[in-house]
C-alpha cells in the first residue's frame, strides 16, 4: 500500500497482514505514516490522500462489522444525550437486522464482556452517570459489540494515566478480536503486543515477534529508538537518536535512515534496502547482520 499527498508519498509501500486474535503493534517517529496505516484499514483516509494497493477487499468498507475503531477519547466517543445502553443498542442495529429486544440484550452482554457489573441496570444510565473507568469500558463494548475480526486503536491511552492505561490495553488485548496498536509507547508494546511492526519515513523497516524485535533489534533504527528509551534498570544517560526523520517527499536516494545510521556504508545512500528475512524476522537494512 501506498499513500500520497498531491504527488508526494507518505506511505511508501507497506504490506503486512493480520493474524487473527493477536495483537499487532506498529510503532515509530511521529510521521511514519502509522496513522496513515491505520487510517487505510479502516477505510477512513482523508479525502485527498491517493491510496494504491489494496486492503483486503471489502474489510475498510465493512467498517463497525468486520473491523472497527477504538475512539482516543472515551468522553467525546459516547453521546451524552442518550443512555449507554441504547447507543449500544443503535451500534448493533445499524449493521445488523436484529429486534429492538435483541440487541438491548446484546449491549447489556457487551457490557457484562468489559467488566460492568450491574450491566443490565448500567446500561440505562448516561455516559455522565459512569465513572471515567466505566466510559473507558463502555466505548471497548461499543466497538466490539458486532464482534469485529479487527480492532484498530491508534494512541488509544495516551491521554490516560498509568492505571487507565491498563486497563484500556489489558481489556483491548482479552477481546477475541485481532487488535491493531499504534502507539509510542514501547513499554506498551512489550506487555501486550504479540508481533511489532516498526516504520521509518513510510515504510516498514522491521517486523517479527515483539520479544525477538525489542530484545535483540536488527534495523539500526529500531535499536536507535530503543536505545533512546528509558528502561528500569537501564542506563541513566541514555544515548539520543540524533537528527530528525525525513519529511515526506524529502527522502534521499538509497535507505531512508541512511543519515542517521552509525552502520551506514556507501551503499546505504545508493540504494533502498527492501524488507526480508534475516535472524527469524523481516528487516529492511544492507548490514542487518552487523547491528
Ligand atoms: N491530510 C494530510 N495532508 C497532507 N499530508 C498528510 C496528511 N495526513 C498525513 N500527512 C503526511 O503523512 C505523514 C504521516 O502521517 P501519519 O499521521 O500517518 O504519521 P504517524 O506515524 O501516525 O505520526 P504520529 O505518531 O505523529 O501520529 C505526515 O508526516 C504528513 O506529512
Amino acid at each position: 500500500m501506498r499513500i500520497s499527498f498531491s504527488g508526494v508519498e507518505a506511505v511508501r509501500g507497506v504490506s503486512f497482514d493480520v493474524l487473527p486474535g493477536e495483537v499487532l503493534a506498529l510503532v515509530g517517529e511521529s510521521g511514519a505514516g502509522k496513522s496513515l496505516t491505520a487510517r487505510a484499514l479502516l477505510g477512513m483516509l482523508p479525502r485527498e490522500a491517493v491510496r494504491s494497493g489494496s486492503v483486503e477487499p471489502e474489510l475498510s468498507r465493512q467498517r463497525g462489522r468486520r473491523i472497527a475503531l477504538v475512539p482516543q477519547d472515551a468522553l467525546s466517543a459516547l453521546s451524552p444525550v442518550h443512555p449507554v445502553g441504547d447507543q449500544l443498542a443503535a451500534a448493533v442495529r445499524s449493521v445488523r437486522r436484529v429486534s429492538r429486544g435483541e440487541a438491548r440484550a446484546l449491549a447489556v452482554a457487551a457490557l457484562e464482556r468489559v467488566g460492568i457489573a450491574d450491566a443490565a441496570r448500567r446500561a440505562r444510565a448516561y455516559p455522565h452517570e459512569f465513572s471515567g473507568g466505566m466510559r473507558q469500558r463502555a466505548v471497548i463494548a461499543m466497538a466490539t459489540i458486532n464482534e469485529p475480526e479487527i480492532l484498530v486503536a491508534d494512541e488509544p491511552t495516551t491521554a490516560l494515566d498509568e492505571e487507565r492505561r491498563e486497563l484500556v490495553l489489558g481489556l483491548l488485548r482479552a477481546q477475541p478480536s485481532a487488535l491493531v496498536l499504534v502507539t509510542h509507547d514501547v513499554e506498551a508494546v512489550r506487555r501486550h503486543a504479540d508481533r511489532v511492526l516498526v516504520m521509518y519515513a513510510g515504510r516498514l523497516v522491521e517486523a517479527g515477534g515483539v520479544e525477538r524485535v525489542l530484545e535483540a533489534p536488527r534495523a539500526p533504527y529500531t535499536a536507535g529508538l530503543l536505545a533512546s528509551l528509558p528502561r528500569p534498570g537501564g542506563p541513566k544517560r541514555l544515548p539520543v537518536l540524533a537528527g530528525h526523520p525525513p519529511l515526506p517527499g524529502a527522502v534521499a536516494a538509497g535507505c531512508a535512515f541512511a543519515p542517521r545510521c552509525s552502520f551506514a556504508a556507501p551503499e546505504c545512500g545508493v540504494s533502498e534496502p527492501e524488507l526480508r528475512e534475516g535472524d527469524g524476522r523481516l528487516v529492511a537494512c544492507h548490514h542487518w547482520e552487523l547491528v
